[in-house]
């Protein structure tokens, strides 16, 4: 794939549960080569977004394609070019972090001496070297988005997808996530991640996607996306029209007062 091309071409994409719309029309181009942010409120509908561009979830309508092949007509072309770090992400629990890796290795076709390589390349670089003989099942919360997301890159993937990848990660440790991809786009390759934290979106992303009830309400640069207002935070709450309910008189029997 060349740079300027699209990473990702969403279409008119649907999704409803039931009576609940939770994509309502999303059309997207995302570029290849940037580091983007997919924010919004919770309930947005980024999971499933995300879940449907990735192949996890049918669309009811629309039509998704990733590095120039269709998601759902063409599923293994896809799936061989992309990494994925799911929310609520589920790991082989009773491997080890480095069988874990060997296995996913294997499955994705990589000869074993090359998994072996890389993934001590990767347990080392994600500070888990130490932890490699531990079964996941025995990981805490920032372990196992380290490994998800080492298993998601051992094939070197050109569009990385990650969902909500520094929830529960303590500093440090998102530090060495953020280095590890910051490296990794730098090289030409892509990175969609979704997100609720601003501040987080604002110091990593160069390219964002705000979303709110199913929709997209503006996508671009950092920049233009941020346009005359102070910060990200800022500029989404304008988007969003979140900013003028005076939410502290619902809760005005909220500490002191009547108990
Ligand atoms: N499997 C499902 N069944 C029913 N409703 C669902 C299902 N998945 C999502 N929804 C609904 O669709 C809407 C969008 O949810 P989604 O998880 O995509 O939002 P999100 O932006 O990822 O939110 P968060 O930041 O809280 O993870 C929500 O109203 C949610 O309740």
């Amino acid at each position: 794939m060349t740079m300027g091309t699209a990473a990702v071409r969403v279409r008119g994409l649907w999704k409803r549960f039931g009576q609940q719309v939770a994509v309502a029309g999303v059309d997207l181009d995302l570029p290849a080569g940037k580091f983007i942010g997919l924010v919004g409120p919770n309930g947005a509908g980024k999971t499933t977004t995300l879940s449907m561009v990735t192949g996890l979830l049918r669309p009811d309508q629309g039509s998704v394609e990733v590095a120039g092949h269709d998601v759902w007509r063409d599923p293994v072309a896809v799936k061989a070019r992309i990494g994925v770090l799911p929310e609520g992400l589920r790991l082989f629990e009773r491997l080890s972090g480095r069988e874990l890796l060997a296995y996913t290795g294997r499955l994705r076709g990589l000869p074993g001496d090359e998994v072996d390589k890389r993934a001590t390349q990767l347990l080392d670089v994600l500070d888990l070297a130490g932890a490699q003989h531990r079964l996941v099942v025995d990981y805490s919360t920032g372990m196992r988005k380290k490994i998800g997301l080492a298993a998601a890159l051992l094939h070197n993937p050109e569009v990385l997808f990650l969902d909500e990848p520094f929830e529960g990660v303590d500093p440090v440790s998102a530090q060495t996530i953020r280095g590890v991809l910051e490296r990794y786009t730098g090289s030409g390759a892509t990175v969609v991640f979704s997100s609720h934290v601003m501040e987080l979106v604002e110091s990593l992303c160069d390219w964002v996607a705000v979303m709110a009830a199913g929709r997209i309400r503006a996508t671009g640069t950092l920049a233009d996306v941020r346009g005359d207002a102070p910060s990200l935070q800022a500029a989404f709450l304008e988007l969003v029209g979140a900013g003028t309910r005076d939410t502290a008189s619902d809760l005005d029997w909220l500490g002191g007062g009547t108990r």
